[in-house]
């Protein structure tokens, strides 16, 4: 065997632990699928004295100097499971300018700077593996940088984020609100002490900035993702989904095109939207995460599989220790960041999707004529309404045919100045089918 490959770890919370329990008890198979034995350097954590169990790990390892971790000689490879923008963009621009390989599961930095981390590998000459980042232990950033590279890929829409998917379909289930839903997921452990990230979407929204960057060789940050999260969708929304045969799922859709002028673009968004039960997302259940990838040559490709928790995230990360230490070992680093297209990012008000209005409104005479008018006037087209109620008051429920997002927006608003029109109950988009 040749000299131990040596792993700094930064972070040892949820994910963490299982890389060290995964290192521990694959030890022999992890060295001779690399080459050479896989050894802790070290391990970050933010406080010293914290109960981590039974870990089959060296106490003596730990430390809260994460900085002066990763500028040690003697570490080679930086897994980064710590989360958030800063220190851990310091810690890992030091690690690659200086040849270090990373692996890190951080989405939020990847989406809001990569290019600070992509930049720093190129400096380093440095490898820079991060499939851990989005959807947990699906194999699914490799085949889209590697597998895919000879195609073009048209359209990703997946559900990317695991709580969300969760309080959905047991909203779907059981007919249940958002908060209950949301207080069931916080039982099981699911949803995190503080959810927002997840249910406003901002989780899905950096994992599709990823995936988005990936797929059109263009860098797409954080910022350019349109997002929405679930907290306005009401078991009302839900049961209307079911009676249109439909369910309602945050989707993360990013597609490539030809925007209003023909230029070819791309647009990014993360939003709930009903789609049919036919739809192959439609049965992604529980906390499961599943991508759909559609390519010119390849054609429609589904990925699924568990998208979070501590021992799925582990295996991807594990994965990538693996194919980053082997290429220490062969002197080669993979090949770096492809941006080289560079397109145009869409603004949302472009994306042409079909829309699902819910109107609680006043039941006279000519109501429903004064709406439609105002759908007319937008150039938006009805597909259907349907209306319930009783004495003067009176639900609409409208779904458009396709139209683009501006005209909706702009529809919404002229409803909400009608009289007769007394809230919006909600908008939702409607993906897939016809
Ligand atoms: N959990 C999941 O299901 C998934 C997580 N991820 C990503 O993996 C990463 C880690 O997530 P997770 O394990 O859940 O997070 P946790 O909160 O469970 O763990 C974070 C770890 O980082 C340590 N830490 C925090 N701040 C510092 C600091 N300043 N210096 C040194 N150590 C620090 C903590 O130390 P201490 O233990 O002392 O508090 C803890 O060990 C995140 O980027 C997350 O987005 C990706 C996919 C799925
Ligand atoms: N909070 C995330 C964890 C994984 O990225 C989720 O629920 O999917």
């Amino acid at each position: 065997m040749t000299t131990p490959v040596r792993l700094a770890l930064l972070g040892c919370g949820t994910v963490g632990q299982e890389v060290v329990r995964l290192l521990h008890e694959q030890a022999t198979d992890l060295a001779a699928r690399i080459g050479a034995p896989v050894e802790l350097a070290g391990i970050a954590v933010r406080r010293l004295g914290r109960d981590r169990g039974d870990l089959p790990v060296d106490p003596a390892l730990f430390t809260t100097d994460a900085l002066g971790l990763v500028k040690r000689d003697d570490v080679d490879v930086v897994v980064e499971v710590v989360g958030g923008i800063e220190p851990a963009r310091t810690w890992l621009v030091e690690a690659l300018r200086a040849g270090k390989s990373v692996v890190t599961a951080n989405k939020a930095l990847l989406a809001e700077d990569g290019a600070a981390l992509h930049d720093a590998a190129a400096e380093g000459g440095a490898d820079l593996y991060y499939e851990a980042s989005v959807a947990g232990a699906i194999p699914l950033l490799r085949p889209l940088r590697e597998s895919l590279h000879g195609d073009t890929i048209t359209r990703v829409t997946g559900i990317v984020n695991g709580t969300t998917n969760f309080i959905l379909s047991a909203m779907d289930a059981t007919g249940a609100g958002f908060a209950e839903a949301l207080e069931e997921a916080t039982e099981l452990g699911y949803a995190e002490a503080d959810p927002t990230a997840d249910v406003e979407g901002f989780d899905a929204a950096a994992k599709a900035a990823i995936l988005a960057s990936l797929a059109f060789h263009t860098r797409v940050g954080a910022a350019d993702v349109y997002r929405e999260g679930i907290t306005e969708v009401t078991a009302a929304d839900m049961a209307s989904a079911k009676g249109m045969g439909c369910t309602i799922k945050l989707l993360c859709i990013a597609s490539r095109g030809p925007d209003s002028t023909g230029t070819e673009s791309i647009s990014v968004r993360v939003h709930p939207a009903m789609i049919p039960l036919s739809h192959p997302l439609a049965s992604v259940g529980d906390a499961f995460n599943a991508v759909f990838v559609e390519a010119e040559a390849a054609g429609q490709l589904m990925f699924y599989g568990r998208g979070a928790g501590g021992a799925p995230t582990a295996s991807a990360v594990l994965g990538d220790v693996v194919a980053v230490s082997r290429n220490r070992l062969a002197r080669v680093r993979q090949a770096s960041e492809s941006a080289y297209a560079d397109l145009p990012i869409r603004p949302m008000g472009e994306a042409v999707t079909r829309y699902h209005v819910s109107l609680d409104v006043a039941d006279r005479a000519g109501v429903l004529a004064a709406v439609a008018g105002v759908f007319a006037r937008h150039d938006v087209s009805i597909a259907t309404v349907r209306q319930s109620g009783r004495n003067d008051d009176a639900t609409l429920v409208i779904v458009t045919h396709m139209a683009p997002d501006a005209a909706l927006a702009a529809t919404v608003e002229e409803l909400r100045r009608l009289d007769i029109v007394r809230s919006i109950a909600s908008v939702l988009r409607v993906e897939g089918g016809s």
